[in-house]
């Protein structure tokens, strides 16, 4: 059992910190934010992410968790420190680290003993060596401060699946015993542990973001010459697959990536590149592609009705992807701007994000609580977000409500075949469009 700290409970903070204590160390989550810490000390979640209340009151009840808003509380007899807080990006798309440098200070006027200090958060190629000088310079107590890469691959939505099942759990230290220390923090979750020195550490996080990143864009691209020459990107993305060099995972093509990460790391990684010289086109394309992707949905309608004018769209889905309230950077954003600019209406549904939207999307946007409600009198439906319940919808149900029959489908929802033997005029990504019962080439 080890004496542990995480500073701030966000998506990472609060998965690591539960999912730690659940393994039996002894956890205490700092955050900043009094009223999240008064909610979690009830075992309340502050995110929707599924399992997470439930774990969270178990370990509390064990006396294993613990929540502050207090640093100094927090570190008090802490052998580790987790850094959770979070790195996003500044407008010319480089991280922004200015919670990692305040907490780099709390910490230093805080610990009373040699601690080692890791760090989770997404940060920026050299960024570890920079927390330590930081924290060297504003020591306040004699004591040995040791630095840890340990980069986070948890996904929204599955967070807590993955925290107990992920595929590795990357270690990057220098020289000294702190390593081995969170080697051996880490040993009863199973996962193969990958031990590494700290910058190739921070690298493999960025790297592995932005290859998935590319493997979305790249499939996404192939759905749009799919569009163009007949092909089915559904069977293609599976022929691909078998190909165990490939595999099947990020071959769903869709409307661009979101969240909290892929925007923000692919513009982090790409300006690393740039500040050491080297231009990394590969990813600026990937990004490029997918920006465009976002408004591959409302091409798709804009030439369907001609003009969008006065048209009324029900966007069924917001968050980023199903099971998660994160609205960072959702591709719901950047279809309601593109909507609203066309002078169409926008009537929102999504079962979770909902509050989170409002917060977030463009000013205009009339927020329902049912998918039937947003699909009353509206011209159209697009199909943002793969919630179950969005993908179980029965397809009579477009028909019954829409004015129009009218479906865009951003996330291929449904089978070719089933939309054929109905009313509707459906545009799907990738695929034939089906008019009229008939499967028919989109140019
Ligand atoms: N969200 C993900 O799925 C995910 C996955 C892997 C890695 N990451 C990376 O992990 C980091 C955190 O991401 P997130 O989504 O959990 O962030 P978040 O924005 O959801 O949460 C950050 C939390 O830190 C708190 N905080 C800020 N400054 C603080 C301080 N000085 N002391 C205590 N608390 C403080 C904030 O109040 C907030 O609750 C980022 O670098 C991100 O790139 C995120
Ligand atoms: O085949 C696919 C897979 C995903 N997506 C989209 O890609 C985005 C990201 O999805 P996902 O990777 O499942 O969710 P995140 O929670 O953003 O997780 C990513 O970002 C995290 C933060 O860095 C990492 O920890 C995870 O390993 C990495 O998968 C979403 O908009 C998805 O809709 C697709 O369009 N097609």
């Amino acid at each position: 059992m080890t004496n542990i700290a995480v500073v701030g409970t966000g998506y990472v903070g609060l998965v690591t910190g539960v999912a730690l204590s659940e393994i039996g160390h002894k956890v205490t989550c700092i955050d900043i934010d009094q009223a999240k810490v008064e909610r979690m000390r009830r075992g309340e979640s502050p995110i929707y992410e599924p399992g997470l209340d439930e774990l969270m009151t178990k370990n509390i009840q064990a006396g294993r968790l613990f929540f502050t808003a207090n640093h100094a509380e927090g570190f008090t007899d802490k052998d580790v420190v987790y850094i959770a807080v979070g790195t996003p990006e500044k407008e010319d798309g480089t991280a922004d680290l200015r919670f990692i440098n305040q907490v780099a200070k709390d910490i230093a006027t805080n610990v009373k003993q040699d601690v080692v200090v890791v760090t989770k958060s997404t940060v920026p190629v050299g960024t570890n060596d920079h927390i330590l000088s930081v924290i060297k310079e504003h020591l306040v107590h004699n004591v040995d401060v040791q630095m840890v890469s340990n980069p986070e691959f948890l996904r929204e939505g599955s967070a807590i699946d993955d925290a107990f099942h992920g595929d590795r759990i990357v270690i990057g230290a220098d020289a000294g015993y702190a390593g081995d220390m969170i080697e051996d923090v880490n040993e009863a979750f199973g996962i193969p542990v990958y031990r590494t020195d700290v910058r190739s550490a921070e690298m493999i996080k960025y790297a592995s973001n932005a290859f998935l990143a590319t493997k979305i864009s790249f499939v996404n691209e192939i759905a749009n010459i799919c569009e163009k020459t007949g092909a089915n990107i559904e069977d293609v993305a599976s022929g691909m697959g078998m190909d165990g060099r490939i595999g099947h995972q990020f071959l769903r093509a869709g409307i661009g990536y979101g969240g909290s990460c892929f925007p923000k790391d692919t513009k982090a990684l790409a300006q690393i590149a740039a500040n050491h010289d080297h231009s990394f086109e590969l990813l600026e394309a990937v990004i490029r592609v997918n920006n465009e992707q976002h408004r591959s949905l409302t091409n798709k309608a804009k030439e369907a009705f001609g003009s969008l004018k006065g048209r009324r769209i029900a966007l069924l889905g917001l968050a980023f992807k199903p099971n998660t309230d994160d609205m960072r950077e959702s591709p719901a954003i950047a279809i309601s701007q593109e909507l609203l600019l066309a002078g169409a209406e926008v009537v929102a549904y999504d079962p979770i994000a909902t509050e989170n939207a409002k917060r977030v999307m463009p000013e205009g946007v009339t927020y329902v609580s049912t998918a039937e409600e947003a699909l009353r009198g509206a011209d159209a439906a697009f199909i943002v977000t793969d919630w179950s319940e969005i993908k179980s919808l029965e397809l009579r149900a477009y028909e019954q409500y829409l004015k129009e029959p009218y479906v865009f489908d951003g996330r291929n929802c449904y089978s070719l075949e089933d939309v054929a033997s109905t009313s509707l005029n459906y545009y799907s990504v990738g695929r034939k469009a089906v008019v009229n019962g008939k499967l028919v080439e989109t140019v």
